[in-house]
């Protein structure tokens, strides 16, 4: 049994983690955190953490004992040089909680790349875990939608660095922008964001515990997050509104509507790791060698993992890490207008003491009525 520790930190961090609590419970129902088990095999211990108690009280489906309030009035604000003051001067009581919940073999920090709390405090706490515990830290990172504005956009670029110098083994993407293809308001948005990210992320832990036909484990899973450049993504299609086919099934997992972030698998991809869950009668050796196969000779290595659960459509999980993005590339350039463009109104409001001199005109005046 593993022992799996989940952290997420401010908004969204918090709401997917709630999400994954809500799957993991198996009910919609916001009181079967009270009573349910979790379907987890693994024993995985959840923890959120935010400076705006909003966005804790917010959370529907994660024990009250499972969340840490930060006080800093309501957030940082976007505002990542206060999220990493505040997370050094509160540091001691997370690692405190960390330490409480016991020994783990694998964490994952869940964290958007572009607000000021979670994308300030992520970083920080994944170099803190990392230097005190020999386990493999992942994150799962969630880039903005594009045009939240200059802020938002220069978070992203620098705590998206600052994830790759913080000693993680590996960052998992999840673009926004490129999920936002889901429709509906912002809000159905989110959920369904954020429920495509928990699925995933259950499903993954599900599979490295289980006894498989063809096994991948936790090893396996290190092995290809080592890989390319530290970044990658994960795809994934099926269930009970999937397809028989377990080979159109692996073709959905790893084609853009199947995938977290926007990437060309068979171009930029550097490892993978395919799982296929299902009944017997629908996975298809021959086909599975297939596919695989394919995508071996674009891109090396690629373990392969089988589950048979009886009665049960193919369901396929992919974890690819990346060898180059081109779509990273291109919110590079637009971080660096962004931050051209802040720079800019920056000089420009400071050459506004042209202002402090016209106020100064009716310095010892009173108004005459
Ligand atoms: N997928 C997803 N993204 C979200 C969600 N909530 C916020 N975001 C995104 O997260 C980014 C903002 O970060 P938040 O997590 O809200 O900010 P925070 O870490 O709480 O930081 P402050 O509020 O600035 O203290 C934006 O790009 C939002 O689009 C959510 O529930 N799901």
């Amino acid at each position: 049994m593993l022992n799996i520790l989940m952290i997420g930190n401010g908004q969204c961090g918090n709401r997917i983690l709630d999400a994954v609590n809500r799957e993991s419970f198996g009910s919609k129902s916001k009181f079967a955190k009270f009573y349910s088990k979790q379907k987890f095999k693994s024993n995985v211990e959840t923890i959120a953490v935010n400076t705006a108690i909003n966005d804790l009280k917010e959370m529907k489906f994660t024990k009250a004992k499972d969340r840490i309030h930060i006080p800093h009035l309501h957030g940082v604000g976007a505002n990542r040089n206060i999220g990493k003051k505040v997370f050094e001067d509160n540091k001691e009581q997370i690692m405190r909680k960390v330490e409480e919940r016991g020994r783990f073999d694998v964490a994952f920090v869940i964290t958007s790349a572009s607000g000021g709390t979670g994308s300030s405090f992520s970083p920080l706490l994944v170099k803190e875990l990392k230097e005190r515990y020999d386990y493999p830290v992942y994150s799962i990172v969630v880039l903005p939608f594009r045009e939240e504005g200059t802020l938002y956009l220069q978070n992203a670029a620098f705590s998206l660095r600052e994830m790759r110098e913080s000693g993680t083994d590996g960052i998992i993407l999840a673009d926004n922008q490129f999920l936002k293809q889901m429709g509906g308001d912002v809000q159905s948005a989110y959920d369904g964001i954020n429920s495509m990210i928990a699925r995933r992320i259950l499903f993954l832990i599900d599979s490295l515990d289980s006894e498989m036909m063809m096994v991948t484990d936790l090893g396996d899973f290190k092995t290809v997050m080592s890989g390319g450049a530290g970044l990658a993504t994960v795809g994934f299609y099926g269930g009970d509104d999937g397809d028989m086919s377990v080979k159109t099934s692996i073709q959905k997992a790893l084609s853009p509507p199947g995938l977290l972030f926007s990437t060309d698998v068979y171009e930029e991809a550097s490892r993978a790791m395919i799982i296929i869950k299902g009944d017997r009668k629908y996975l298809n050796i021959d086909d599975i060698s297939h596919e695989v196969e394919k995508l071996s000779s674009a891109i090396g290595h690629v373990f392969k993992g089988i589950i048979i659960r009886e009665g049960e459509y193919p369901q396929v999980l992919v974890v690819l890490t990346l060898e180059s993005t081109s779509e990273l590339e291109k919110m590079y350039s637009a971080a660096v207008e962004a931050i051209n463009m802040e720079r800019e109104k920056k000089s420009r409001v400071e050459s506004q003491k042209d202002m402090d001199k016209a106020f100064s005109q009716i310095e010892g005046y009173e108004p005459s009525y």
